[in-house]
């Protein structure tokens, strides 16, 4: 199987159309993803280049690299959006926004935080929903306690389910939730963007989005086709986990989703006798992420009790560190 050096080879070989160097030294191509399966995805950055050029150079793309031996080859076209206006909304109908919660590295508490985020949007009396993103291990409908199946509408809409005053969708609480795990890259992320699609979400000020853990289709999707106003970074203080969060951190850069924060969970733990534990490390002063810490939380034994239980905390030192969250993320986005 092809690695990323191939990649990267077989794109220095062909010349920038318009910028001096190729395609890699002119920072036309960013995003670049090898995956285990043989396929690869990058972001081409077309602003400068009128349609047919910008679909010409796509087709190349494509080309070098099925003969450089990658099997799938994903290409995001993105024009430069960094000095443009605020972000005006998703591409759901109906939905003023998406934030996906993401992390580079699994089990540092995305899906526990993404719950957590969006009960603290609802709090602040906004209408919200949650869509369980990750395909092939979804947690959300557990952390809800939602033990349903979604139906369709007569037209084929999917009904979102109802929990905690949220409303929710994701593999867990589909028909079949199991079939999913045979998946490639393709149909994992074509089933997200279909959940978020075609489903009646009705009027939605935010749709979080749990993101599974790394960078791979689903991001690029979610970048690609739902137009998302942001994301939000969660880490423990771990060199692994903050290693691979920052990698996360410049993808979502690379696709032009901006980062609202980083999320430093499980950040210490207070004992009884008021002494505080650091089992995952002190949270450095300067965490080298790449973006702003939004909020330090606490690993608290209450947030697992409560998550087996299906019955998020909507009090407590995490759902406080979240209504701050939320705060800044209305502020950010003028919700
Ligand atoms: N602040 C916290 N305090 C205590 N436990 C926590 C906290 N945050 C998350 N957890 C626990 O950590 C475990 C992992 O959390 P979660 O499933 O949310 O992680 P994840 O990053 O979404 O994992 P995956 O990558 O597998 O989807 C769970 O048992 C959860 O209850």
């Amino acid at each position: 199987m092809p690695g990323k050096d191939v990649a990267e080879a077989t794109l220095k070989a062909i010349a920038d159309p318009v910028r001096p160097g190729d395609l890699l030294s002119s920072g036309r191509v960013s995003g670049l993803v090898v995956r285990d399966e043989g396929g690869v995805g990058l972001v081409l950055g077309v602003e400068d280049l009128a349609r047919a050029a910008a679909q010409a150079l796509e087709s190349r793309i494509d080309k070098a690299l099925k003969l450089a031996g990658f099997s799938s080859v994903r290409v995001i076209q993105t024009a430069d959006r960094s000095d443009g206006p605020a972000p005006k909304g998703s591409a759901v109908p109906g939905v003023a926004h998406i934030i996906g919660v993401g992390a580079g590295k699994g089990g540092v508490g995305k899906s526990t935080i993404a719950v957590a985020l969006a009960l603290a949007l609802k709090r602040r009396g906004l209408k919200v929903g949650l869509l369980d993103a990750d395909i092939q291990g979804p947690s959300v409908h557990i952390l809800l306690g939602i033990k349903e199946r979604a139906r369709a509408t007569a037209d084929k809409r999917l009904i979102p389910l109802e929990s905690h005053g949220l409303k929710m969708l994701g593999m867990g609480v589909m028909a079949d939730p199991d079939k999913a795990v045979a998946w490639r890259g393709p149909m994992v992320a074509g089933a997200m963007v279909q959940m978020a699609t075609v489903a009646d979400w009705g009027q939605l000020d935010v749709l979080v989005v749990d993101l599974p853990p790394g960078t791979g289709d689903i991001h690029l999707s979610l970048a690609q086709k739902l137009a998302p106003s942001g994301a939000l970074v969660v880490t423990t203080p771990q060199a692994l986990a903050r290693a691979d969060a920052r990698r996360a951190v410049a993808f979502f850069e690379q696709l032009q989703v901006p980062v609202l924060g980083v999320v430093m969970n499980m950040a210490g733990m207070a004992m009884p006798d008021g002494q505080v534990l650091h089992p995952f490390g002190q949270p450095p002063a300067d965490s080298g992420l790449g973006a702003e810490v939004i909020a330090n939380l606490p690993l608290d034994p209450a947030v697992v009790a409560a998550s087996d239980a299906g019955a998020p905390m909507e009090t407590g030192a995490v759902a406080a560190g979240l209504d701050k969250v939320a705060a800044q993320i209305v502020r950010q986005l003028g919700v």
